[in-house]
């Protein structure tokens, strides 16, 4: 369990993190996101210790980071997967970590064994792909055997194998009763990797929830319905206050309408006696839900979102399309 109280972090005259609270909770894969500089890196360092919070608090497991007897023990982290040293190989680094952290060394091959590694545990860590390193930084948050496991954006720049692989990982550590929390601003893969949600934006939070209730929450469902009688429907329907739009399909234009139900309109045209081709409703998209949640929170915008194309304050200039980007992109 973690829990999050009024969480708040400052630099300078920027609040990365502003007044955050939450609880992830065990047995489940949670989903950390926001948009590029929400604040989640640094949420991330103040959990582990790594950074001290401004005001508010940070239980792991009941406790502060520092407090804990055994952090590595209690709390496992994948960060920055190129920490390594890039001349030692993957076995080294672990033992070193093993030693230094008064672990047994049997953990060393177990891990490696965990996370696919061993046949190329005596490989010098520094030529490891991205995705290999990956699995490297996932052993060494394994090798005390925690209950609470922390991801920093761990599918970027990975593969769609890699991809796949840490996502059904995670699952399994949370299927085995493990607390994990994934950090990403990437909601395609949020959306097929946890279950709940814990969503910030410039700092904030903006909600905690199941990913499903999310996007029930925040979407807006509309109804798309096709009809030889297409004119009387629209009439109708406008009549009755829906905003409505044409959509052109395959089979002739169809019609969206938007904040109904399919319930509402079937019934509609039942009293207006108009033939129905196809009734269905449309779920809105996780994306959808986003960014109708964050919109004012995406700290840095795309050059046709600022005609000034001025880079955010750190310098970043991801565009808020950045969130849309699809996993492994
Ligand atoms: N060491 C630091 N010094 C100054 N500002 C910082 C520092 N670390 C983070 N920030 C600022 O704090 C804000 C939150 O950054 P953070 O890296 O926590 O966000 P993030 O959600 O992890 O974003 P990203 O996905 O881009 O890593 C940003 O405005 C960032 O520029």
């Amino acid at each position: 369990m973690i829990e999050a109280v009024g969480l708040t972090k400052r630099y300078g005259r920027t609040v990365a993190v502003d007044d955050l609270s939450f609880t992830v909770k065990p047995g489940r894969v949670t989903g950390f996101l926001g948009p590029n500089g929400a604040g989640k890196s640094t949420t991330m360092r103040m959990i582990l210790g790594l950074d001290r919070p401004d005001a508010g608090h940070v239980l792991v497991d009941g406790r502060p980071y520092r407090q804990l007897d055994r952090p590595l023990r209690t709390v496992g982290a994948l960060l920055d997967a190129k920490w390594v040293h890039p001349n030692r190989s993957a076995r080294a680094h672990l033992q070193w970590l093993a030693r230094s952290n008064g672990l047994p060394a049997r953990r060393v091959d177990e891990v490696l064994e965990v996370v696919g590694l061993a046949s190329v545990a005596r490989r010098r860590a520094g030529g490891f792909s991205l995705g290999m390193s990956q699995r490297l930084g996932i052993a060494a948050a394994l090798l005390g055997d925690p209950q609470i496991l922390l991801f920093d954006e761990p599918v970027n720049g990975l593969d769609p194998e890699g991809i796949l692989w840490i996502r059904q990982f995670m699952r399994r550590l949370a299927a085995e009763g493990r607390t994990v929390f994934v950090s990403s601003h990437l909601l395609s893969e949020m959306a097929l990797t946890a279950e709940d949600l814990v969503v910030v934006g410039r700092g904030r939070l903006i909600a905690q929830c199941s990913t499903a209730e999310f996007v029930e929450n925040a979407s807006e469902s509309s109804v798309r319905v096709r009809s030889p009688q297409i004119d009387r429907l629209r009439t109708a329907l406008l009549h009755k206050g829906f905003t409505v739009h044409t959509e052109p399909t395959a089979e002739g234009n169809a019609l969206v309408v938007n904040a109904a139900t399919s319930e509402q309109v079937g019934e509609i045209a039942a009293a207006q006696g108009v033939v129905l081709h196809e009734l269905s409703p449309q779920r809105g998209s996780l994306e959808e839900a986003f960014m109708r949640l964050t919109g004012d929170s995406v700290q840095y915008r795309t050059d046709t979102d600022d005609p000034t194309g001025a880079p955010g304050p750190s310098g970043s200039h991801a565009a808020a399309t950045d969130l849309l980007v699809p996993a492994g992109k």
